[in-house]
Parts: C-alpha cells; structure tokens; sequence
C-alpha cells in the first residue's frame, strides 16, 4: 500500500501590501522590510515605503532618489527625498553615484560597502543583512518586499529569483510592475488569497529548482492533480486564478506567480 505523503502545515499569502493604504487589510505578514533594486522604480514605490526596514541595494539608492520625485511629481523633490530616505545602502557599491551615497549618507542613512564579495549578488548581501541584523524585533513573520526584481537583465532576473531559493524560510516577494513572484516551500500548503483589485487572472505555478513528482492545487482553471512538473515536461504557465482563495501542496519548492492589474 502507498505511503500517503507527510501532513504539512498551512501557510497563509497575501498580496494586501498592495492595497491603498486606507483599503482595510488582512496581509499574511507582521512587519515588511523594503529592498529596491537598481531598476525603474514600480509605480506602486511610495505606496510600499512605509515599512519597518528600507534597504537600497547598491545602484538602487539612485533609483530611489531620481525615482521618488518623478513617481510624484506634484510634490517638491527634497520634500520627496527627504520623506523617502533608505535606512541603509548596502552591496558593492560600484552603481551608486557618489552624490547619491554622500546626500543619503549626511541624513544618517547607514552605507555597508561589501565590494569585497564578489560571489554574491547585492540583493543576496541586502536579505542576508536584513536575516541577521536585528533591524525588525521579529523576522520570523517579516515579509521582505523586492522592488525592481523582474524585467531587465535575465542573469539578474535569475540571481533574483535565486535568492528566494537560498532563503526558502524568509518570505521574500519579488515585484515588478507587471507582476509578482514568491516562494512557495514544499515544506508547507500554502493558502493563497487572492486579491482581485490588484492582482489576476493570470498566473503560474513553477518547478525552477527542482521536478515536482506530486502537486496538487485548487482555485485554479487548470488545477493540477498529485501531477509532475518539470521543466523539458510539464510548467504550469498561462494559468488562470478562478476563486479568491488558491491551494497548492507539493513535494518541491515552486515558484508562484500572478499578473498584476494596471
Ligand atoms: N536589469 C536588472 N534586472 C533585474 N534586477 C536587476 C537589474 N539590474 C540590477 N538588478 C538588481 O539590483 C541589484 C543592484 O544592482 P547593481 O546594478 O547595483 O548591481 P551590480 O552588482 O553592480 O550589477 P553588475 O555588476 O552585474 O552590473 C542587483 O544585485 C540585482 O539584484
Ligand atoms: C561562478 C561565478 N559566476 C559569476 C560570478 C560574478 N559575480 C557573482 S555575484 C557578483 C557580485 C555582483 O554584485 C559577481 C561579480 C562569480 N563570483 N562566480
């Protein structure tokens, strides 16, 4: 008789840190760190800055201060600089322009200058730093906000997305302005509420580090059926969201991705 598969606890997700601010929301996390990346700022940037920790990862800081006052351009730009001021630079500081790095560092923007590692990309130094240092009083439920991950360069795309597998116990959500990609660990189900405002229909459910033989899924138009995922066979790309809560169970860690609307 067949060994039925180990009983997993539940995870809960939510995209609700895209909601205005004034929209009630019910997220999955207790606290958010922001990490920006050196990309064009997501439209949705001054939305998301007003969390517990906020990260410029090497030419990120740039982005933020030519990004923010043309994000919101009816406001005066040192006003905007000052309001969305990063609590640390942090990488190997060869993109950030030194005015850049000397106008956030005299507001007391801490600079980590790590341009001894060379083996680990910027955005890895940023959620290891965020891991270890005790800039949250709790990381367990901290959920890490990646803007500026998706699009651009595929070999940063994929160090990005690397990340999410090195710390499969962080969450870490990835952004652009087009979508959103997370980790999905095969140590757990996972519960995936669906915030129809601001997210869907489109999504996809992804084996990048490893063939799933078993995954199992609901809430979705094409749901999957204790069925094998890998690539060179079958991705599940294209999907479509059908309810406002999805399930996924799987005996690989997956990469979950879904549209974001316009
Ligand atoms: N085009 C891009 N697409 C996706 N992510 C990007 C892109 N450019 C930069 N990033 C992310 O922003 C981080 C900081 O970017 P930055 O340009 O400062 O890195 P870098 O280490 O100098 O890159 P490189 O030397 O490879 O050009 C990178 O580690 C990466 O995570
Ligand atoms: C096998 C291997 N491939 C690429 C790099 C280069 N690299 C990876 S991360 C990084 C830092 C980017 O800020 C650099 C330069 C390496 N070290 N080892």
């Amino acid at each position: 008789m067949a060994t039925p598969p180990p009983a997993r606890p539940a995870m809960s997700h939510s995209s609700a840190f895209l909601l205005p601010s004034s929209a009630p929301r019910t997220g999955s996390a207790d606290a958010y760190a922001v990490v920006v990346l050196n990309q064009r700022l997501p439209r949705f940037a001054p939305l998301l800055w007003a969390p517990q920790v906020r990260v410029c990862a090497d030419g990120g800081a740039n982005r933020v201060f030519d990004g923010m006052p043309e994000l919101l351009p009816e406001q005066d730009a040192d006003d905007v600089r000052l309001r969305y001021k990063p609590d640390v630079i942090k990488g190997d500081m060869d993109s950030v322009r030194p005015e850049v790095k000397e106008y956030y560092s005299n507001l007391g923007t801490k600079i980590v200058d790590e341009s001894h590692d060379q083996d680990t990309t910027d955005l890895h130094k940023c959620v290891a730093f965020i891991a270890q240092n005790s800039l949250v009083s709790d990381v367990s439920n901290l959920c890490i906000l990646v803007l500026g991950a998706l699009g651009g360069r595929f070999d940063h795309e994929m160090g990005n997305i690397n990340v999410l597998h090195l710390f499969p116990n962080s969450r870490i959500v990835l952004l652009s302005d087009d979508c959103l990609i997370f980790l999905l660990p095969r140590t757990h189900t996972h519960n995936i509420h669906i915030e129809r405002s601001i997210e869907g229909p489109h999504c996809g459910l992804i084996p990048i580090g490893a063939p799933s033989t078993s995954t199992t899924t609901t809430g979705l138009r094409w749901n999957l059926d204790k069925t094998c995922m890998s690539y060179g066979g079958l991705i599940s790309t294209s999907n479509v969201v059908d309810e406002d809560q999805v399930t996924v169970t799987s005996d690989s860690d997956l990469i979950w991705t879904i549209s974001l609307r316009h």
